[in-house]
């Protein structure tokens, strides 16, 4: 299912006093498949994007585009649960929105609110389960009797199991450890693949973005600042920099290396593992020759 957002504008509390711009002309596309991380600095405006994705904020300006739906500001935008149901978001902290006595019931209640029968609900609870890398017996458990990374993984099986042909995460690593951070981005990674789930990430982190995504966008100040490629974007690392973003490490190398030895690499490598095996055959070629 592909979006797009065309001349966004949204303000808070709009025709009062407290009337607040938070975006302006934002234009994104999100063809079907694509794995697009959206990043920038706090109150940048990525929220308030990402809850135009499914259509929980409606524009003031400008149209969104879900699928074959059409959300322009101004008009009573009808019929959004197909919506809402095709494009799941996994909230900061999801495990603070479990409530049920057991985490079976917690993953069927979405797709159950859905009208999807119970045997369903119940089928599609085990395979979300196995997607998140949690064991079956887990099911008849409380919630609450889990560790917070196992919480975290049965309210990411509750969106799962809702059966999204889009994912969107905000902030989904917050509050984890590295090796923690590691394996939830990981395991997004492959859903993404396997199943071709357009996945759009909200992140401070300019790493999990070049190692995930393969379009970034970078919001300033309620606007797209810049969008393109992972390596369209680090091509001018001194303006990330200038915008007080971070550069990857294996980005910064890579340009010292050709500052310093006038070697030049075709392209950012964005992995230590690419960079160094590159380097490793630019260097045989050099002894070689
Ligand atoms: N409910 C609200 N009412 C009024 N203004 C708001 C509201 N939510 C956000 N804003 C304002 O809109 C702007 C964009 O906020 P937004 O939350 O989208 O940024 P963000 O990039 O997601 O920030 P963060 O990284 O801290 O989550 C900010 O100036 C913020 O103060």
């Amino acid at each position: 299912m592909d979006i797009s957002l065309q001349h966004v504008e949204y303000r808070y509390q709009a025709n009062t006093p407290f009337e607040r711009l938070a975006i302006e002309d934002v234009s994104i596309d999100i063809p079907a498949g694509t794995y697009m991380a959206i990043i920038g600095h706090t109150g940048s405006g990525k929220s308030t994007v990402l809850q135009h994705l499914n259509a929980l904020l409606q524009p003031s300006k400008g149209t969104v585009k879900i699928g074959s739906h059409e959300i322009k500001s101004g008009q009573k935008n009808k019929h959004l649960k197909p919506v809402r149901q095709k494009v799941g978001i996994v909230f900061q902290f999801p495990e603070h929105q479990l409530f049920e006595e057991t985490v079976e019931k917690d993953i069927i209640f979405g797709p159950m609110n859905f009208g999807v029968s119970e045997t369903e609900a119940k089928e599609r609870a085990r395979l979300a389960l196995k997607q998140v890398g949690l064991a079956e017996d887990i099911l008849e458990k409380s919630p609450f009797d889990l560790s917070g990374g196992q919480m975290r993984r049965v309210a990411i099986a509750g969106v799962l199991a809702m059966e999204p042909d889009v994912i969107v995460l905000d902030e989904p690593t917050a509050g984890l450890d590295p090796r923690g951070r590691k394996e939830i981005m990981d395991m997004f990674y492959a859903l993404h693949q396997e199943r071709q789930l357009s996945t759009i990430l909200v992140t401070h982190s300019m790493e999990d973005a070049s190692r995930y995504a393969d379009r970034i966008v970078i919001m300033q100040q309620g606007k797209v600042a810049k969008k393109g490629t992972p390596e369209e974007i680090f091509s001018s690392p001194v303006e990330l920099m200038q915008m007080g973003l971070d550069v990857p490490e294996v980005v910064r190398f890579q340009l010292k290396l050709e500052k310093q030895t006038g070697i030049k690499l075709d392209k950012i490598y964005l992995t230590i593992d690419e960079l160094s095996s590159k380097i490793t055959e630019v260097l045989s070629r050099g002894v070689r020759s």
